[in-house]
């Protein structure tokens, strides 16, 4: 784990009078269940690790997150950390996919106030280039990258209904009949903010008396932050619908967190059958992150073997992360 950045005295400064400002921050993800996103949870741990950010990866688990899933990340050099479940108030909601009434879940993060700053990711994120730069970000806001609302998931909304896009506002403007067009919105795979103990009960207390929508903890996070939102480029969470959307605002070559939210593109999962799954930038996407995942260099017991030049067994970890799910990858050589 990074130790704290410290303020180091410059020359013969005496240290006592030279303000030092501990600075605690971490990337954090959000793993549920006994599942597969495990896999992206490891993969993200060594993306992080692939781009040298000086960050460690605090994950976040609801108590149905087996041990040996626990191990996995630790095993990976994740501060694996349990949460409790955080469900909406009763209500009648057909959620845009029904499994994401545990997202609301994501909420608990803002109780680690042993960190200044975080930075959340998506367990099915990927980060190709360093963005630890993020953490210096001013606060006292929320940043986040601008979703879309072209597809098909967003056809219960009054934007998609008239083809109106955040996007490409001029494309299709928001009809003044309709009043002001939608406060800019964010997805909320991804976003830099400050845990805070008054920001975190007001975050439940809000959601008591909230009706759930169908973009679940996505659309409240939308709500509760609208006045401090600062949207940020798309390179930050490259949402992979902006690829068949929005080509005109995407540079790939430039973009550094690759978000695999589009419906077959969970690269643990990929069979390349759904809409769009065939298109090449997918396909290089899909491997590119596989490339991360496989790369036993990246394995931290590796990484840190190497630094302390001692081999590490790696059996009994690709053992139970095989069982987690029917993954084939090249098993290390013995190290027996
Ligand atoms: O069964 C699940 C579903 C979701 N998640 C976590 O919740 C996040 C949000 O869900 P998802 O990314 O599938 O939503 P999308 O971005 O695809 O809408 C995931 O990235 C995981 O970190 C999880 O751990 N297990
Ligand atoms: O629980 C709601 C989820 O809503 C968001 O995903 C959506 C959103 O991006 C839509 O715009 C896309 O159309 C859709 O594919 C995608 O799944 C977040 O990525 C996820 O973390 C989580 O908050
Ligand atoms: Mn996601």
């Amino acid at each position: 784990m990074a130790p704290p950045e410290l303020v180091q005295p410059s020359d013969k400064t005496n240290v006592f009078a030279k303000q030092v400002t501990l600075r605690n921050r971490a990337y954090v993800t959000f793993l549920a269940g006994n599942g597969d996103y495990v896999k992206g949870v490891v993969g993200l741990a060594k993306g992080l690790r692939k781009v040298k950010s000086a960050y460690p990866l605090v994950v976040a688990v609801l108590p149905d997150v087996p041990e040996e899933h626990r191990r996995i990340l630790e095993y990976q050099g994740c501060i694996v950390r349990e949460i409790g479940p955080v469900y909406p108030p009763e209500n009648q909601t057909q959620f845009a996919m029904a499994y994401y009434v545990i997202n609301y879940s994501k909420l608990r993060i803002w109780e680690f106030v042993e960190y200044s700053k975080m930075i959340y990711l998506d367990g099915d994120i990927q980060v190709y280039d360093n963005i630890d730069h993020l953490f210096d970000l001013p606060d006292g806001h929320f940043y986040a990258v601008m979703d879309c609302f072209c597809e098909k998931t967003w056809s219960h909304s009054p934007q998609y209904k008239i083809g109106y896009c955040q996007q490409c506002p001029d494309k299709v403007k928001w009809p003044t009949e309709m009043g002001n067009p939608p406060s800019l919105y964010f997805n909320a795979g991804m976003f830099v903010f400050e845990p805070n103990l008054v920001t975190y009960e007001s975050l439940l207390k809000t959601l008591k008396i909230t009706q759930p929508t169908p973009f679940a903890e996505q659309d409240f996070l939308n709500l509760f932050f609208k006045d401090i939102y600062k949207p940020i480029p798309l390179i930050y969470n490259l949402v992979l619908a902006m690829l068949w959307r929005h080509p005109e605002n995407v540079e790939l070559e430039r973009v550094k967190v690759v978000h695999y939210c589009a419906a077959g593109s969970k690269p643990w999962r990929y069979t390349g059958k759904e809409d769009n799954m065939q298109r090449e930038d997918i396909k290089m996407l899909v491997q590119k992150w596989w490339d991360v995942y496989n790369d036993e260099s990246l394995d931290y017991g590796t990484s840190v073997a190497e630094a302390g030049t001692e081999t590490v067994n790696l059996q009994p970890f690709l053992a139970a992360l095989s069982e987690a799910g029917a993954v084939h990858f090249v098993a290390a050589p013995s190290a027996a």
